[in-house]
């Protein structure tokens, strides 16, 4: 079928107002707003007061604009955060005016609130401007008016309660969004929250102040507070889950913030903000973890055993030094270089889905993951669901492994950019399950150090790695009630650890019979897991990382 051609955007409004003391041809249609000079000086060489004028044109979409306000006069120009010498006769024939507030793009994928003052005539020309432009924007109904903001003041270098009151809140407050603040007590605060008290119906979304840890809090208290208000029980990892209809907004105040980093392109708080008011939707993949037919934990980042699981399990021991404590024990952990024995059986992805080691990365409207695939989630009362989640070969690998990694999105993060599986994707119902089998540890150091460069980590013999929908593992020894000990202390879900019984030497420490699973920066109480993934089961407000050229050309051009 042929594609129509976009009707264009409608003329709402066009005066000519000043900006900065020139003259601009001010346009407001549906789908941007736009200014223009229209008045040139002469141009003078060296010398010159006021310098050569540009003859710009500004275009800002709509659907980018923050907000609009009547602007007090005789007040510094918020253009540049100066005073103006406005020269009297613009001055007198110009004290009315408007604030423009919208998103600007800046480097390495961040966004920052820009504004621009527009003075009028007479008053009734900036109050028409004013209720134009905000006509518009209450159009756009996917922004949220109402939030649940949960802060954790401990995530990351302490600074979460400071970040969200000097850089998000006043955001929030000139985009009109209201909101309750929760300032968490306790590890498990927000979650439970979530699941038992919280009276979503009031909320537009949720926000979380605090790092991957945090975020885990925020999906298990939603996700189980959805199945549970359906009648969705957890414990069956056969049945299909109930995708949470509110979204969840990250503002990165952790350690790591690769779900924030790696669904936005940075960690930076007022950039997550301006997604938040923008109200953009990224669905999300989630894994279910089970053992045997009890619930354990769901994933979205990182779930890995060997290698990342003992970093995780060593690191926790040493929380108070911060962010730190990862590059510590990652040192101490890639120094132990230990193996771990088992099998892993995984159901292989669809081919449409692409492979981990295509190009094909995952960005802002991603055609994977918007394509229509049996791998995609089905909804409850579909029977066809047991067929897609059956079809297909099983496949079985046993070794000795230094790390078993499964990756449902590219895990990018500032301490790799690419991330642990750069061509993962956000929403296509499947994880990248990377085998790091028993190598050297001069090869497994060129390995871990090529997650830092642009070198491709899969590209070793020891390596493998395969698109998959389940996955089970089971490790050599089986757990068993009498040797696994878990030993739980006070406060986080974090701090369980295994016994670890070295079977093939038990008087010394050479060989551990179990690692732990590192789950999104948590560890799980088992070694034997079943792994589902269940495709776009959260939403987020983001959009996926913009293509760099979003960032380069003026965005608005191309589409008028
Ligand atoms: N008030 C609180 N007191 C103690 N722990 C808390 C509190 N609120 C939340 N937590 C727990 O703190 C843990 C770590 O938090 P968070 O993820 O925000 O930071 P992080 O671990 O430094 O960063 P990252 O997860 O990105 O590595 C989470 O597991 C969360 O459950
Ligand atoms: C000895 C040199 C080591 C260099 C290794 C660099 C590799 C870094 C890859 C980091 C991927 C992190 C994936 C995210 C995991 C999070 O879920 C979790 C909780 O925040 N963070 C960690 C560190 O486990
Ligand atoms: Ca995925």
């Amino acid at each position: 079928m042929e594609k129509q051609p976009k009707p264009p955007p409608l003329l709402l409004l066009s005066s000519q107002l000043s900006f900065q003391n020139r003259v601009c041809e001010v346009t407001l249609n549906s789908a941007f707003l736009s200014w223009k000079e229209v008045e040139t000086r002469p141009k003078r060489t060296s010398g010159n007061i006021y310098g050569p004028l540009k003859a710009g044109s500004h275009y800002v979409p709509v659907c980018e604009i923050i907000s609009v306000q009547e602007t007090e006069e005789d007040c510094p120009s918020t253009d540049t955060g100066k005073w103006q010498k406005v020269p009297q006769s613009v001055a007198e024939s110009n004290q009315h005016a408007f604030t423009v507030s919208y998103v600007e793009r800046t480097q390495k994928h961040r966004w920052r609130c820009s504004e621009v003052t527009l003075h009028c005539t007479d008053r009734t020309l900036c109050l028409q401007w004013v209720q134009a432009i905000r006509e518009q924007l209450s159009l756009l109904t996917i922004r949220p008016k109402h939030l649940l903001v949960y802060i954790n003041p401990y995530g990351g270098k302490h600074h979460g309660k400071r970040i969200y009151e000097q850089k998000v809140a006043p955001i929030f407050s000139r985009a009109s969004i209201s909101t309750d603040v929760i300032v968490t007590e306790r590890a498990n605060h927000a979650r439970d929250h979530l699941k038992t008290e919280a009276d979503l119906k009031k909320y537009d979304g949720v926000v979380c102040v605090g790092g991957d840890g945090m975020f885990s809090e925020i999906i298990h208290g939603l996700i189980s507070r959805t199945q549970c208000d359906s009648g969705v029980d957890q414990d069956c990892s056969d049945e299909p889950l109930i995708p949470c209809s509110l979204r969840i907004g990250i503002i990165p105040a952790g350690s790591t913030d690769c779900i924030c980093y790696a669904t936005v392109g940075s960690n930076d708080p007022v950039t997550s903000a301006l997604h938040i008011v923008v109200g953009d939707s990224q669905p999300m993949d989630v894994c279910s973890i089970h053992h045997n037919k009890t619930f354990l934990r769901y994933s979205v980042s990182l779930l890995g055993y060997g290698f990342y699981g003992d970093v995780l399990t060593d690191s926790e021991r040493k929380r108070w030094m911060g962010p730190a404590r990862y590059d510590i024990s990652g040192v101490k952990t890639f120094l132990s270089h230990r193996y771990y024995e088992g099998t892993i059986s995984f159901l292989p992805a669809d081919e449409n889905v692409g492979t981990p080691r295509d190009k094909l990365q995952c960005r802002s409207g991603c055609d994977i993951c918007r394509l229509p695939s049996a791998d995609k989630q089905v909804s409850k009362d579909e029977e066809s669901v047991s067929d897609t989640e059956t079809k297909g070969v099983w496949k079985v690998i046993r070794g000795k492994f230094l790390a078993i990694n499964a990756a449902c999105m590219s895990c990018a993060c500032p301490r790799s950019p690419k991330g642990l599986s750069p061509s993962a994707h956000l929403a296509d119902g499947t994880a990248d399950l990377i085998l790091v089998r028993k190598c050297s540890r001069f090869d497994f150091l060129r390995h871990l150090l090529r997650h830092t460069n642009k070198d491709d980590q899969f590209d070793h013999p020891f390596v493998e790695v395969y698109r998959v929908r389940q996955f089970r593992f089971t490790p050599r020894y089986e757990d068993t009630d009498s040797e696994l000990d878990l030993r739980e202390t006070e406060g986080s879900g974090r701090k369980r650890f295994f016994s670890q019984i070295c079977r093939e030497h038990p008087a010394c420490s050479c060989s551990l019979a179990h690692s732990s699973w590192n789950c999104d920066g948590e560890i799980l109480p088992h070694a034997a897991i079943q792994v589902r993934v269940h495709c776009q089961l959260i939403k987020l407000f983001a959009r996926g990382i913009e293509e760099q050229s979003v960032f380069e050309e003026p965005y608005a051009f191309s589409a008028i």
